[in-house]
């Protein structure tokens, strides 16, 4: 009777145990993912394939420069009002020396069309809350500067016109407004955050409004508790925002679910259009990005993303930034290349140069990134497979020539190269070795190869047998 009692105690207490749990695993999220997979409308076609972009820091961070008094901040200089060393009250009186004299957003738009770039996100307010357009909601903006342009306008235009697509940054974090706080825990915290919240849907409301051409917003400032503590409100603001700017494309740094997960909901789902994590760092391997879209946003120097009067350490040079580039768009993604332009509106001699040289490559070489995905064939050591949406075209594009100047070619199953030429030399067909079932060597011509290349594989269905084919001959 006892070992019966004990035995029905046990099984009780099981269940409720994994009752418990059970309870802890969500079935159904109510401000969760509203999505699985790739977006499939045109606007994220386009955003896909956009290769390679800009991203643009500029603001009353770039006044100092990463530096006070001789002293050198140890961060990303736009950080630089969090600075134990800068005192509040210089960093916040700083917009009144905010002057560009240099400022031209047309030369900027140019120098980014000649990079060939695709898009731009461009900080229209960072973390210290100034607002580079004239917002109505608060005074701490650029029309209260000695600027008095609309600098978001001037960037939003010109480079529309130069036929490049614009993505505004905004910071939802604002250590200029009162009403900003890191965590909720005071019902005084609470209502002043309620106040916030309305502050941040106006100004994104008039974002939208007053700069139409806009393609997407960018998000950042959002992993403190306040907005963990959210989720429902991100979700509510997200779904507003892209009905009032039907296609707007939001990566998933902006939503937090009612359990305060970002990026990813608490059932594993991608929240947003894009994978928006890739912040200096780019996927190992295409497993890394789990089926969805992203881009990696990159700074030249190691770190710091507003203009710094001193780059500490390594900065980057052009052919690592391309083959960078050549590294994203070969796993499906974008990069995208931070610029930080200077109090007075122009940029560092080091951007401008990698810009030019930059772009003097992909004048040459962009069909190997434009509209390009993931080839899905094995990675070889000479360089990058990417493979153009909707064609039978495979780039290699080579940044490693073996002394034996034979470059190893693996298609992926039931795949045939039918020709291969270079880029730069379409009527000349390069000589293809058969290894062995799968793989080919190409010999590549005598020469000095001292820039990266692209070489195209026409390719077509067949050849390579199924393991199992394989096995009857
Ligand atoms: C693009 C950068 O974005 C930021 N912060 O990004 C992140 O916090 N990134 C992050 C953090 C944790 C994991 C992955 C990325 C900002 O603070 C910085 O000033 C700059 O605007």
């Amino acid at each position: 009777k006892n070992k019966r009692s004990l035995k029905s105690i046990l099984l009780a207490g099981s269940l409720l145990i994994s009752g418990l749990l059970s309870a802890q695993q969500p079935k159904v999220l109510q401000h969760g993912a509203h999505r699985v997979g790739k977006r499939t409308d045109v606007e994220m076609a386009t955003w896909r394939g956009y290769g390679m972009g800009q991203f643009i820091h500029w603001g009353v961070y770039s006044l100092f420069g990463g530096e006070l008094n001789g002293n050198y901040y140890n961060g990303a200089a736009e950080w630089i009002r969090s600075w134990k060393d800068m005192p509040n009250g210089v960093y916040d009186s700083a917009y009144k020396q905010f002057n560009p004299s240099s400022f031209d957003a047309t030369q900027w738009a140019k120098m980014a069309k000649q990079m060939g770039v695709r898009y731009v996100t461009f900080t229209t307010k960072h973390h210290d809350g100034f607002c580079l357009w004239p917002s109505k909601y608060t005074d701490y903006t650029i029309a209260n500067s000695p600027c008095k342009k609309d600098i978001v306008k001037q960037v939003v235009d010109a480079y529309t016109k130069e036929g490049i697509d614009v993505y505004l940054y905004f910071s939802i974090m604002d250590w200029h407004n009162p009403d900003w706080r890191y965590d909720l825990k005071t019902k005084e915290d609470s209502v002043a955050f309620e106040r916030f919240k309305l502050f941040t849907k106006k100004q994104l409301t008039e974002l939208l409004q007053q700069y139409p051409q806009t393609k997407g917003l960018w998000f950042d400032g959002t992993w403190d508790n306040s907005w963990k503590k959210s989720g429902a409100f991100t979700d509510t603001l997200e779904q507003y925002l892209k009905t009032l700017h039907p296609g707007l494309i939001i990566g998933s740094r902006f939503r937090a679910d009612e359990f305060g997960n970002r990026h990813v909901d608490a059932t594993g789902v991608l929240m947003g259009d894009y994978e928006q994590g890739w912040e200096r760092k780019i996927p190992k391997t295409y497993a890394d990005v789990h089926g969805n879209d992203w881009d990696c946003v990159m700074t030249i120097p190691e770190n710091g993303w507003g203009y710094q009067k001193k780059w500490l350490g390594h900065w980057k040079t052009t052919n690592e930034i391309l083959e960078m580039t050549a590294q994203c768009v070969s796993l499906g993604g974008n990069f995208v290349l931070n610029f930080g332009p200077k109090p007075d509106g122009t940029f560092r001699p080091e951007e401008v140069e990698i810009a030019k040289e930059a772009g003097e490559w992909m004048k040459i070489n962009n069909a190997a990134i434009y509209n390009c995905e993931y080839a899905g064939w094995e990675k070889q050591d000479w360089g990058y497979y990417t493979k153009k949406t909707n064609e039978n075209k495979v780039y290699m594009i080579v940044f490693n020539v073996p002394v034996s100047r034979s470059l190893k070619v693996k298609p992926s199953k039931n795949t045939l190269v039918d020709k291969a030429y270079l880029l730069t030399a379409p009527g000349k067909t390069l000589s293809l070795e058969k290894l062995d079932y799968d793989a080919s060597f190409i010999q590549l011509p005598s020469a000095q190869y001292k820039q990266p290349f692209v070489i195209v594989l026409e390719t077509k269905e067949g050849g390579e047998k199924s393991d199992e084919q394989k096995a009857k001959t």
